[in-house]
């Protein structure tokens, strides 16, 4: 039976790309964090959907070597049930994470994905808070959390909408491995309008890229709009008061090698900024088809190629692609630590370039085709693999320490 994870818990930033972070999770150095006032709300209100709790325990850290044995992934076909009794079997892997595996499954007459880790990994916590955060806030580019808890301190779990394939998938998929300038701008105002959203509730994502991104199911009739998910590195960055937090300096590396922001490659304390910053070179390389460190996988190297397209090679660099953008970043370079980016500045010049452009405002996206979505998802693993995903975008999810005060 399930048990409700206890949400003020907190999860651990492991030293390791998250290929390799589940033998390096440091199991001991947890903190507590306590849930603000709205926080708190939407727990209770989530509490009343879900099924109501087994007395709580600490967090699915391991607490003895017992339970340690236990500790394990899920596999496709096996099942489980919630407190309610309902039962919820794991019918096709979706995709693996580099923290777990999501499978598909159906919950009454809905779709829906379930996300798994194994009990001592600890970073589903994290993303169920910020999901249950949002659902208060009513975010719209974001699933829909609709169960969560623990397995016989075995794995973890957490149920939500289910989305169509990841926009790295996407563009892997076109002829050309970029979208049009139409699919393009839609998307950057879609994945914007979700980062600020994320901002608005007070966390920041810190691992803004285009497999973290897809768009929802054509069922449910949610195709038009693109969802966040992944928020396995969030972190909030207002304190209880509402209050911005300062920079903490120099904390380590966090995020996605290609799409780390230049304070990042600095190891510095990140904010809303760099969020914004790495959307940017998202963008570039989903309408360009690569980013200039397409194949570099040295920190250092990328960091140099990152400052070379604000300096010596910035006329290359922006000239193949539309004015607007050099705008864009001269603007997020402008952008200090504490500074609320202007996204409304941002967005109105992504919709400049559509109007330059003749786009009109009702155009399809370059992989909408007749067949449905969901049997497009039973073909995901075919086309592409998780493996040759992961390795095209090298190193994910890096982090240079072994845990971090969130
Ligand atoms: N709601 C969903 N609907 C459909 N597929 C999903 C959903 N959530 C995740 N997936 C699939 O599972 C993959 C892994 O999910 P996710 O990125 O959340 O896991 P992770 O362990 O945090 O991975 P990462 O290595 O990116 O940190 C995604 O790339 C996506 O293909």
């Amino acid at each position: 039976m399930a048990t409700a994870l206890d949400q003020t818990d907190m999860v651990q930033i492991p030293n390791t790309p998250t290929l390799v972070a589940e033998e390096n999770v440091n199991h001991k150095q947890r903190i507590k964090m306590q849930p603000v006032a709205h926080e708190a709300f939407a727990m209770e209100q989530l509490a009343q959907q879900v099924p109501a709790p087994e007395p709580r325990h600490r967090g699915p850290a391991i607490k003895d070597k017992s339970e340690g044995r236990k500790d394990r992934l899920p596999v496709t076909g096996e099942y489980f049930e919630n407190d309610k009794g309902d039962r919820f079997i794991l019918r096709q892997k979706l995709g693996d994470g580099a923290m777990g595996h999501v499978f598909l499954s159906v919950f009454g007459s809905r779709t829906v994905a379930i996300k798994t880790e194994k009990y001592s990994t600890g970073m589903l916590p994290m993303e169920i808070k910020v999901l249950l955060s949002i659902k208060k806030y009513k975010g719209s580019h974001f699933c829909e959390i609709i169960d969560y808890g623990t397995i016989r301190r075995e794995y973890n779990y957490m149920v939500i909408s289910l989305l169509g394939k990841d926009l790295y998938r996407l563009r892997a998929e076109q002829p050309s491995r970029s979208f049009s300038l139409n699919t393009t701008t839609k998307i950057g105002l879609e994945t914007l309008e979700a980062i600020e959203e994320l901002h608005a509730i007070g966390y920041l994502s810190r691992d803004v890229k285009p497999s973290n991104f897809a768009p929802g199911m054509r069922e449910c009739g949610e195709h038009k709009t693109i969802y966040m998910f992944d928020f396995g590195l969030a972190k909030k960055y207002l304190d209880r008061e509402g209050k911005k937090m300062k920079s903490r300096g120099e904390v380590g590396w966090r995020g996605t090698v290609r799409y780390g922001s230049l304070q990042a490659h600095k190891r510095l304390d990140l904010g809303r900024r760099d969020d914004v910053e790495c959307w940017f070179y998202m963008l570039i390389e989903m309408y360009a088809g690569e980013l200039p460190w397409r194949h570099m996988t040295d920190r250092a190297l990328v960091g140099q190629a990152k400052l070379a397209i604000r300096n010596e090679q910035r006329q290359i660099f922006f000239n193949r692609i539309p004015r607007q953008f050099e705008k864009i970043i001269d603007l997020i370079d402008g952008y200090s630590f504490e500074i609320r980016p202007d996204y409304r500045q941002l967005k109105s010049l992504i919709n400049e370039i559509r109007f330059e452009n003749n786009i009109p405002d009702r155009c399809k996206w370059d992989w909408q085709i007749e067949e449905s979505q969901h049997s497009e998802l039973t073909e995901t693993t075919s086309v592409m693999s998780d493996v040759a995903i992961l390795a095209e975008q090298g190193v994910t999810n890096y982090t240079d320490r072994v845990c971090e005060n969130q």
